[in-house]
C-alpha cells in the first residue's frame, strides 16, 4: 500500500491515494497505521478517492472530482476536517492529480463540497459558516469550564479559560467529560485563552484541542473555525478575522456573511510503502 504522510500545523495524517476505492479500509487498518509506535503515526487517515467511486462521496461526484474520506486516529469517521482539507489538496496538487487554477478546488466529504484555494505557501479551505447553537460545559479533572456548542460540520465545544488559568498547563492526557444529551455523537473540545492583538485580525486567540477520535493533537482547523467564530460574537461581531495559535503554529480563520475560510501551512513530509499483513500481527 502506497502512502504519503503531512501534516498541517502539527496535525498529521497517512494519505493513502485509491482513486477506484478499490482498498479495504477498516476501522483497525486504520488504528494499526496511526499508532505512533507500531505503525507510521498519525492523528487521522486520509483515502483519496474519486467522489463517484465512494458510497458517500457518489451524489457529489457532479460537483468535485475528490473524495475526502476521512477517518480519525481510533478508526472512527469524521464529517470534516479542516486542516485534513488543507492537507489533501496540497497532496492533490503536488501529484497532479489536480491542476493549480484560479479558481477554488472543490473537494468533497462528508460535510459537503469545500473549496481551496492557494495563497503563497498555505492552503486555504472555504467551509460552512459555523453554527454556534447551545450553551455546555467540560469537566477536566475538578474543574468544570463553560462553553459554546458550535457545528462546523463535526461538533465542537469552545471553552474559554477563566482569568487566572493557565492554557499550557491544562492536563489534556485524559478526555474532558461533556453532556451526552447535548453530543450524543461526541464532540471535539477546545480550551482558549486571549492572545496580544495581531496585525490585519480583528482578534487572536490561544487554543488547545482534545479531539474526538485522537485526542490531544497540535491543531485542529474546524476547532480553529468554531474559536474563532466565538471570539467574535464575544466581541460583539458577526464577521471578521481571527489569528488562532495552536500548539503547532498559526491559523487564520475568516468568518464571512455565509461561509469560513481556514488558512495556514499544508506539508507533505515522506512517501512510502507499508503492508497491511506487517502492521496486522
Ligand atoms: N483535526 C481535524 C478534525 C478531525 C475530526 C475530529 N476529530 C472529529 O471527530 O470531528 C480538523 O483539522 O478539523
Amino acid at each position: 500500500m502506497e502512502f504519503t504522510k503531512g501534516h498541517g500545523t502539527g496535525n498529521d495524517f497517512v494519505i493513502l491515494p485509491d482513486p477506484d476505492g478499490a482498498l479495504d479500509l477498516t476501522p483497525g487498518l486504520v488504528a494499526a497505521l496511526c499508532d505512533r509506535r507500531r505503525g507510521i503515526g498519525a492523528d487521522g487517515v486520509l483515502r483519496v478517492v474519486r467522489a463517484a467511486k465512494h458510497p458517500e462521496g457518489a451524489a457529489l461526484a457532479g460537483e468535485a472530482e475528490w473524495f475526502m474520506d476521512y477517518w480519525n486516529a481510533d478508526g472512527s469517521l469524521a464529517e470534516m476536517c479542516g486542516n485534513g482539507a488543507r492537507v489533501f489538496v496540497r497532496y492533490l496538487l503536488d501529484t497532479g492529480l489536480a491542476e493549480p487554477s484560479d479558481a477554488a478546488l472543490p473537494v468533497a466529504t462528508r460535510a459537503g463540497v469545500v473549496r481551496a484555494r492557494i495563497e503563497g505557501a498555505d492552503v486555504a479551505v472555504e467551509m460552512r459558516r459555523p453554527r454556534l447553537y447551545d450553551a455546555s460545559t467540560a469537566t477536566l479533572g475538578g474543574l468544570t469550564l463553560a462553553g459554546t456548542a458550535v457545528d462546523v460540520g463535526n461538533p465542537h465545544l469552545v471553552c474559554p479559560l477563566p482569568a487566572g488559568l493557565d492554557l499550557p498547563a491544562l492536563d489534556l492526557g485524559r478526555a474532558p467529560e461533556v453532556d451526552a444529551a447535548v453530543f450524543p455523537a461526541g464532540v471535539n473540545v477546545e480550551f482558549t485563552a486571549p492572545g496580544a492583538p495581531v496585525a490585519g485580525a480583528d482578534g487572536h486567540v490561544l487554543m488547545r484541542v482534545y479531539e474526538r477520535g485522537s485526542a490531544e493533537t497540535l491543531s485542529c482547523g474546524t476547532g480553529a473555525c468554531a474559536v474563532g467564530a466565538v471570539a467574535l460574537r464575544d466581541a460583539g461581531r458577526d464577521t471578521g478575522v481571527v489569528a488562532v495559535d495552536v500548539p503547532g503554529g498559526r491559523l487564520t480563520v475568516t468568518v464571512t456573511e455565509d461561509s469560513c475560510w481556514l488558512c495556514g501551512p499544508a506539508v507533505l513530509v515522506a512517501t512510502g510503502q507499508v503492508t497491511a499483513k506487517t502492521l496486522h500481527p
